[in-house]
Formats: C-alpha cells, structure tokens, sequence
C-alpha cells in the first residue's frame, strides 16, 4: 500500500494494524474522515474495546477546498510532522505525540485531541479557557525565541532555515492574505452586502502601501520557525490543557505573523458577538474577556521573550548592545499588530472565511460583524509601524466598535 494516493477509511484501519504498540491484534477498529480544514484527509481511528484511538492526518495533493485545480505539495506532510515533534520539544505538552510519520503517503499518525474542542468552535459557543493566555503565550515565546537567531546557533538555525523551506504553501500566504483582498481577484469572496467595503479595500492607498510592507516582512524576514496558520481552528482546547496542531504552513518567518494569528482570531470572534442572540451584558462581558485575553496573550508573550533572552540569549552583540532589547520588542509589537489586522481583513473579503462570522444566522448582524471585523483590521494595519503598546489594539477594536453599531 507504499505507492501515494489517497486513503480510505478501510485502508485506514489496514495501517493502524500495522502500527506497533498501538493496539492489540485482534482489536476491531472503526473509521471515519473527520477533515474540516481546507486542505487534508484525517481518520479517526478508534478501538472501541480499549478505548484507544488515534489519528491519521494524509495530504492530498491539491487544495481541497479548491479541488484538482490548485496542486499542492505533499512535503508539506514532511513539513508538518518535523514541526510538531520540534515545537513537543520545544513546549512540552503542548502540542500532539507523533507516532508516525510516512512520507510515501504523506501520512502523519498522531496523538487524538478528541476530548479537547477545536478553540473557534468553543469560542462560538461563549466557552473561557482559564489557560489559553498563559499556555499560548508560552507556546509563542518559546517556538520564536528558541528557533531564533537570538535563541539558537546561528549555523544551526541556517539549516532549519533550509529544513523548513516552503515556498507552495507560502504562495497561498502571499496571495491569499497580503494581495487578493486588496485588488479585484478571482478568490475573493465576500457577501455583495458589503461590497462597498471590498472597493474601499481595492481603492485605498494608505493601506495598499502598510500592506505591501506587511508583505514584503513575510516574503524576506527568516526570522523564527514560525506555525504559519496559528488560528483558532489549529488549538485544541479544554479548561486545563491547550494544543497546537495543523503547522503545515510552517516556515521561517517574521515572528509577529504567528503572534497576529492568534490575535486576529480573538478579534474575528470579538466582531462576531454582533450575532449574539442574548442579553446585551453577556455580550459585553464576553467581549470584554476576548480583549482582555488580547491583552495578556501579548503580556504574557513580551514577558516570556524577555525572560527567555535574559537566560538563554547566546547571541553576545544583541544580549549586550545597550537598547537593542527595546527597540527588538517594539518592532515586534508593531509587525504583531499589522499583521493581526491583515489577517481580520482577509477572513472576511479572501477566499477562506471564519465560522465566526459565517455563521451569524441573522443577515443585518452578519454584515454588521464582517464591517466590524474589517474596520478594526484596516484600522491595525494603518497603526502598525506607529503603534507604542497593546493598548491601542483594545482602544481600536472598542472605538470601531461604537462606530460600526451608531
Ligand atoms: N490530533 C487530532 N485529534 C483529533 N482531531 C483532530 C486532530 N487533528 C485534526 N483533527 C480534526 O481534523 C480537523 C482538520 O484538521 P487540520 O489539521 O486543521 O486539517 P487541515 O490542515 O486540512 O486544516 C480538525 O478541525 C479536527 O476536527
Ligand atoms: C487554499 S487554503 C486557504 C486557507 O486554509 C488554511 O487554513 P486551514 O487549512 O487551517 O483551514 C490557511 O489558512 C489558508 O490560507
């Protein structure tokens, strides 16, 4: 069964048989494909007898949310399962056991989350996770600072730099988030309710020229290992655990785009409570938990880096230049704060959206969150390179969103 193609819930099982350790011979498994992203095969495998289970993740090679039209690389299957194993090394605990990876059938099997939910869908309930803040901001400090030139070998991080090339899925970055949105293109897609915001989009010169600085950071600055799609699609969460998955896209980036991600994600939900169907209050009161979690994601991330940088920094100029720390961290502060708006912007204009959004049932509450989420990511993007604290990022999404409901 070595030869590439595509799985079936019944070959499924036949690989997982073969696995050592994982189950007994005579377990009877079942199967199922439970793939909701946009671009892979996952089966679910599970013995019910024992209760074990596990999960095969395949790559197709195309773009499942396109199809055959949009090939697509399986070495991202590669790229993905050496990215997990390093960021478990990196942050223990928090990102799933891989126990096999096979590259003839670009199949990764790994450690099954199911008792976790994935974080959008809890967040779209108006669940609080008590450790996301710490947990992720530990995930970001540790995976950047530790692939960094400030945290590694700088001959060794030249070889990850060359390990993790990933120009495909890169492409879909460049294209999807930091040009589509911006001009008339064939994979934007966007209610016409708000088609007045799309050609304000194409039109404004201010932002056409942050965002080709946003993208030329992605296109040039190898600055960490970075996840590369660090929404809240890819954690799963409980109350007392957090795991990253999906770093398929992983490459060596600016490191704001993965701490952007996950505000982004914040934020795209925080415009998404416009869809709340219950009392006012609750929805401030979750709003006001979305930005505060904003707000310690970036804190408690700042703290660990600097944390990190004074006992780990091997780099001796950058450790002792006096000021070379603060002006690192405002840089960082900044591209995080662009990006976090680039990536509003794409979610509600670009090819692939969030449920979110999405999902607001009521027509007028939908499209007053996409302009919500919109306005809050133009209004980012347009600070970014001015931006002295996060603070600005909670003054930003409070002032839209008076603006967005007058
Ligand atoms: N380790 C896992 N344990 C349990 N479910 C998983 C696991 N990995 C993925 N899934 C399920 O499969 C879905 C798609 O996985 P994901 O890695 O995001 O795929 P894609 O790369 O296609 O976006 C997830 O939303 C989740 O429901
Ligand atoms: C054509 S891929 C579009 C989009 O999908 C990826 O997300 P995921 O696979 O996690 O759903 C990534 O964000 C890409 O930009």
């Amino acid at each position: 069964m070595s030869a590439y193609h595509p799985l079936t819930e019944t070959e499924a099982i036949q690989i997982a048989r073969s696995l050592p350790d994982l189950f007994s011979g005579g377990a009877e498994l079942t199967s199922r494909e439970i793939g909701d992203g946009n671009l892979n095969l996952v089966f679910h495998i599970r013995d019910a007898a024992s209760a074990r289970s596990i999960i095969m993740k395949q790559a197709l090679p195309y773009a499942k949310v396109v199809g055959e039209s949009w090939p697509l690389t399986l070495d991202r299957a590669r790229i993905e399962s050496e990215v997990l194993m390093l960021e478990g090394a990196l942050c223990p605990g928090l990102a799933p056991k891989v126990y096999l990876y096979d590259p003839e059938l670009a199949l990764t099997v790994m450690e099954d989350l199911s008792d976790h939910v994935i974080m959008r869908k809890g967040l779209i309930e108006g669940n609080r996770y008590p450790r996301f803040a710490d947990d992720i901001s530990t995930f970001l400090a540790r995976t950047l600072f530790l692939t960094s030139d400030l945290g590694l070998n700088q001959q060794e991080k030249k070889e990850r730099v060359k390990q993790f090339i990933n120009p495909e899925l890169c492409k879909i970055t460049e294209d999807l988030i930091f040009d589509d949105p911006y001009r008339d293109a064939d994979t934007n897609s966007f209610d016409e309710a708000i088609r007045d915001e799309a050609e304000k989009l194409w039109a404004d010169g201010e932002l056409h020229l942050e965002v080709a600085l946003l993208r030329h950071k992605f296109l040039t600055q190898a600055q960490a290992l970075l996840h590369g799609d660090l929404h809240t699609g890819s954690i799963f969460i409980k109350e007392d655990s957090t795991k990253v998955i999906d770093p398929e896209f992983a490459y060596y980036g600016p490191m704001g785009f993965d701490i952007g991600a996950v505000l982004a994600n914040l934020l795209l939900n925080y415009a998404g409570q416009e869809g709340w169907k219950s009392d006012t209050a609750d929805r401030l009161a979750y709003r006001a938990y979305l930005l505060d979690t904003v707000k310690q994601v970036w804190s408690g991330f700042e703290a660990k880096f600097r944390a990190l940088w004074e006992q780990q920094g091997i780099d001796r100029l950058s450790n002792n230049a006096a000021g070379f720390q603060e002006v690192y961290m405002k840089q960082l502060l900044q591209d995080t704060i662009g990006f976090t708006g680039a990536k509003m912007v794409r979610r509600v204009v670009g090819l692939a959206h969030v449920a979110d959004i999405d999902t607001i049932e009521n027509s007028q509450a939908k499209e007053r969150a996409q302009r919500l989420a919109l306005a809050i990511g133009k209004a980012l993007i347009k600070l970014n390179r001015r931006a002295v604290t996060i603070d600005e990022v909670i003054s930003i999404a409070e002032q839209q969103t008076s603006t967005v409901q007058a």
